[in-house]
């Protein structure tokens, strides 16, 4: 991929979900299929398991666009979101950004953490989106999950012990199952204790992640629906902590994020992808 100017890109994560950052505003995008593939190899490339690419708007302050490391589109990702936040944000109180599903808010929370709201679940089959007329709080799968949209597919099985899921091995299964027509996102999550919530997560198009920010929501959305939780609740994914407040205007979620490195793509590099 030949290119004009140097590419330089910011490395980022929230609780171990790593993304590449490219800003293409001011000019045409960067990012093919192509590309999201060969920046994700982890050996070849740089690594992440989405990368973020933000871009013009018209309507809001800035647009991001959200890939997974097969190189396809995902159309929400919540913990990318906060990172591109906390860069936004600074000299401003908070941000407004599109994506894929509409206009979303972003603002700063105490001890430095990031709040991003989600937006309002989508509980209609038809949004997940699934293959057909379905009740979406009881899915026909073995192990009754509930499907939950956040601008992405999510399967949500309430297990004893998430901690006992073998992801790797069901995951894949899951992520391809012919109710998902555009696959699906799986999480598994267990009580930890009154509105705490333990979460482990296989994401569609990216694997085992260490957390997933859209998946966590979508838990705590379904985990309140059946009855185990309030609208309020703390979830420990495996590379940390994050709180989800389900309000009037949409799914809030509050949590860290870290700026790794900034660094510039080597042109022989770009040339051969
Ligand atoms: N890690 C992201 C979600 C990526 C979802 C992506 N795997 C998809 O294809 O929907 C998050 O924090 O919300």
């Amino acid at each position: 991929m030949a290119s004009m100017h140097p590419i330089t890109f910011i490395k980022m994560h929230g609780l171990g979900n790593d993304f590449v950052v490219l800003d293409s505003r001011g000019g045409p995008a960067i990012t093919t299929p192509a590309l999201a593939r060969a920046l994700g190899d982890r050996n070849r490339g740089v690594g992440f398991d989405q990368l973020a690419e933000i871009r013009d708007s018209d309507s809001a302050d800035y647009a991001l666009e959200f890939w997974n490391t097969d190189g396809s589109r995902a159309g929400a990702c919540g913990n990318a979101s906060r990172c591109v936040a906390s860069l936004m944000l600074e000299g401003r109180d908070a941000v407004r950004f599109t994506t894929e599903r509409g206009l979303l808010h972003a603002k700063r929370a105490e001890g430095g953490m990031i709040a991003v709201n989600m937006g309002h679940p989508q509980l209609d089959w038809a949004e997940v989106p699934l293959a057909g007329p379905t009740d979406t709080a009881h899915l026909p799968i073995e192990g009754d999950p509930a499907a939950v949209g956040m601008g992405n597919p999510h399967c949500i099985f309430f297990v004893p012990d998430a901690e006992a899921v073998d992801l790797a091995a069901l995951g894949p299964g899951l992520e391809h199952h012919p109710l998902f027509p555009a696959r699906t996102n799986v999480e598994f999550a267990s009580l930890a204790g009154p509105d705490h919530l333990r979460m482990r997560v296989w994401e569609r198009g990216a694997g085992v992640t260490l957390a997933c920010g859209s998946g966590t929501c979508a838990t705590a959305v379904a985990a309140h629906l059946r009855g185990l939780t309030g609208r309020r609740v703390t979830v420990d994914v495996d590379g940390g902590r994050l709180t989800i407040d389900w309000r009037e205007d949409g799914v809030w979620m509050t949590g860290p994020v870290a700026r790794v490195f900034d660094a510039t793509l080597s042109p022989d590099w770009l040339e051969a992808v």
